[in-house]
C-alpha cells in the first residue's frame, strides 16, 4: 500500500438515516440486488464498521443493512434480505469514479459529501487485501487467512465489470476476492467447499487464500472470499460457443469436464458425510420436483400441455424408491453448468462458485445429494450450447454429453447413464426451473430450455 491506513472500526451515529433515500434510489438497481419487482420501503442496519474515517479525505464504511420490502401475495413473513455494502466517502468524486456514484448526501453526519460504491476505488480495496493480509479483526469484522498461505503487499486491484450475482475484485491478476452481496447466517458452502477441497487435496478448486467473516447476534456470516486468479481462463460457456461456431467437436473437452467433475465429487466424499437415502426421502425428492412443475406450469402456460409427460419422469422415481432401491448422496457443487468451469492456459479445468442455487435456504443447499444432479446441469448446459447457436446442433450435444459421462465414468467409476431414472428426473426439473429463469429474466431465451421439454415429453428414456 502506497501509505499507512488507521482502520478504526469505530461506527457512526445517524449513518443509515443519512444513506437511506440515496440507498433507496441505487440499491434496486444493482445486479446483485436480489428483491427486484418490488420497492425498498426502507433499511434498518445490522453492522456499520467504520474502515477509514469519514472526516478524511477518503471515507470508508463496511455495512450490512436489511432491506425492507413489500411481501408478494401469500409470502412468509421476513425480515427482508441482508446485504453487504461497501461505501466510499469524497468530498468529490474524480471522474474515473463516475460510474460508481450513489448520490450526494444532504443530512446527517456525512452531509454535504459524495457517497459511492467503494470497490471500484482502488485505495478502498486496498483496504481489504492489507486487512486479509495482516489477519485484522476491525469492529464486528474478522479477516482470516488460511494458515501457511501468504499475501504479497502491493497488488493492484481492479474491479469485475462482467454480470454476476455478487462483486468480485482482481488483485494484480494474482487473487481474485468476491465478496458476497445477499449474505444469510451459516456455515456458506462458497468457503466450505473450496476449503474442504483444497485441504483434501483436489486440484480441481482455486484454494481460498483467505475469508471475511462476520459474528453477528451469535450467528456466523461468511462475507467473501479470496482466491488465487487464474490468468487468462476461460469459462466453459464461451470455450464451447466458440467451437461451435467454428463448426468444431468439443468432445474431448466434455470428457476433461466429466472427469473434473468426478475428482471434485469423489473429493467432496472423501472430505464430508455421504448419506444412503431411501424411500421417504426419495419420495420427497420426487415431491419436489412434482411442485416445482405446477409452480412452473402456473407462471408459463407454454408449459402447461407438457405436464402430464414430464410428471412421469418423477413418479418413476418415486416407484424405484418404493420397490426399495437407494441411493448415495454427498455435497455437490448445487448449481453446477458450463458458466461455473473455467479453462487455464495449460488446459486444465477448475469449477468455481459453490454457493448453489443462491434463492434456495443454506440449510437445503447443503444438504447431502445424489451427484446426478451436478451430471444433469451440465448435461443441461451442453444442449443450451448446441441450442444457442446459429444453427443449433444437436449431434455436438450429443457427442458432448456421452464425453462428459464417458470422463465421469473414468474417474469415479460410475457411469451417470447406468441410472437413467434418476438422471431423466434431475435434466427434466433443470429444464422446468430453466424454462421458469427464461421466462422471468431473458425470455428471448425461452426456446431453448422449451425445446428440451418437448423432446422429454415426447421420448423415451435415453
Ligand atoms: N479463481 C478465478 N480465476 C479467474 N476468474 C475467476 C475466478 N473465480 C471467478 N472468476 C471469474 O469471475 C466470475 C464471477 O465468479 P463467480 O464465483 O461465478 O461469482 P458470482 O457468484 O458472483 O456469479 C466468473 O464467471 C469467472 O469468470
Ligand atoms: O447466475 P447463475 O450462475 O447462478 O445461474 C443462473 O443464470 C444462468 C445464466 O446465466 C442460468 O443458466 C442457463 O443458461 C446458461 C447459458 O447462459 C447455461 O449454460 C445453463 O446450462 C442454463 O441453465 C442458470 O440456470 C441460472 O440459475
Amino acid at each position: 500500500m502506497a501509505e499507512t491506513v488507521t482502520l478504526s472500526g469505530k461506527t457512526s451515529p445517524g449513518l443509515l438515516e443519512s444513506l437511506d433515500p440515496l440507498l433507496r434510489e441505487w440499491l434496486p438497481r444493482q445486479r446483485w440486488f436480489a428483491g427486484k419487482g418490488r420497492p425498498v420501503t426502507g433499511f434498518s442496519l445490522v453492522e456499520a464498521t467504520e474502515l477509514l474515517p469519514a472526516g478524511g479525505k477518503l471515507g470508508l464504511y463496511h455495512l450490512l443493512v436489511r432491506a425492507h420490502q413489500p411481501l408478494t401475495l401469500g409470502a412468509e413473513p421476513h425480515p427482508g434480505d441482508c446485504y453487504q455494502l461497501l461505501i466510499g466517502v469524497r468530498e468529490a468524486l474524480p471522474p474515473r469514479l463516475a460510474p460508481a456514484l450513489i448520490g450526494h448526501v444532504e443530512d446527517g453526519p456525512l452531509a454535504g459529501r459524495t457517497v459511492y460504491e467503494a470497490l471500484y476505488d482502488g485505495r478502498s480495496a486496498e483496504v481489504l487485501l492489507e486487512a486479509m493480509r495482516s489477519e485484522a479483526r476491525i469492529g464486528g469484522l474478522r479477516f482470516e487467512r488460511e494458515s501457511g498461505l501468504e499475501i504479497r503487499s502491493g497488488l493492484v486491484p481492479r474491479v469485475v465489470t462482467a454480470e454476476q450475482s455478487n462483486s468480485s475484485v482482481i488483485y494484480g491478476d494474482t487473487f481474485i476476492l468476491k465478496l458476497l452481496r445477499r449474505v444469510v447466517p451459516g456455515v456458506n458452502p462458497d468457503l466450505e467447499l473450496p476449503l474442504a477441497l483444497a485441504r483434501e487435496g483436489c486440484p480441481r478448486v482455486p484454494a481460498p487464500t483467505a475469508w471475511v467473516r462476520a459474528e453477528l447476534g451469535g450467528e456466523p456470516y461468511v462475507l467473501g472470499v479470496l482466491q488465487p486468479f487464474l490468468q487468462g481462463a476461460s469459462d466453459g460457456w464461451e470455450l464451447a460457443l466458440r467451437e461451435l461456431a467454428k463448426g468444431e467437436d468439443f468432445g474431448s473437452e466434455a470428457r476433461a469436464l466429466g472427469r473434473a467433475t468426478a475428482e471434485v465429487h469423489t473429493a467432496l466424499a472423501r472430505a464430508l458425510p455421504t448419506v444412503t437415502l431411501g424411500h421417504t426421502q426419495m419420495q420427497l425428492l420426487a415431491d419436489g420436483m412434482m411442485e416445482r412443475l405446477d409452480v412452473a406450469a402456473q407462471a408459463v402456460p407454454a408449459l402447461r400441455p407438457y405436464a402430464p409427460a414430464l410428471r412421469t419422469a418423477f413418479t418413476a422415481l418415486a416407484d424405484l424408491a418404493a420397490e426399495g432401491r437407494t441411493w448415495t448422496a454427498q455435497r455437490i457443487h448445487g448449481d453446477l453448468h458450463l458458466g461455473q468451469c473455467l479453462r487455464s492456459p495449460g488446459g486444465q479445468w477448475w469449477l468455481i462458485d459453490f454457493e448453489g442455487e443462491p434463492s434456495k435456504p443454506l440449510a437445503e443447499r447443503r444438504m447431502p445429494q445424489p451427484t446426478e444432479r451436478d451430471v444433469a446441469g451440465m448435461l443441461r448446459s451442453f444442449d443450451y450450447a448446441a441450442h444457442s447457436a446459429e444453427r443449433p446442433d444437436e449431434g455436438w450435444a450429443e457427442t458432448c454429453r456421452a464425453a462428459f459421462c464417458t470422463g465421469y465414468a473414468e474417474v469415479s467409476g460410475q457411469d451417470p447413464r447406468t441410472d437413467p431414472v434418476l438422471l431423466r428426473a434431475y435434466e427434466t426439473d433443470k429444464a422446468i426451473y430453466e424454462v421458469l429463469y427464461e421466462a422471468r429474466h431473458r425470455p428471448e431465451w425461452l426456446s431453448v430450455p422449451m425445446a428440451a421439454i418437448e423432446h422429454y415429453a415426447t421420448s423415451d428414456l435415453y
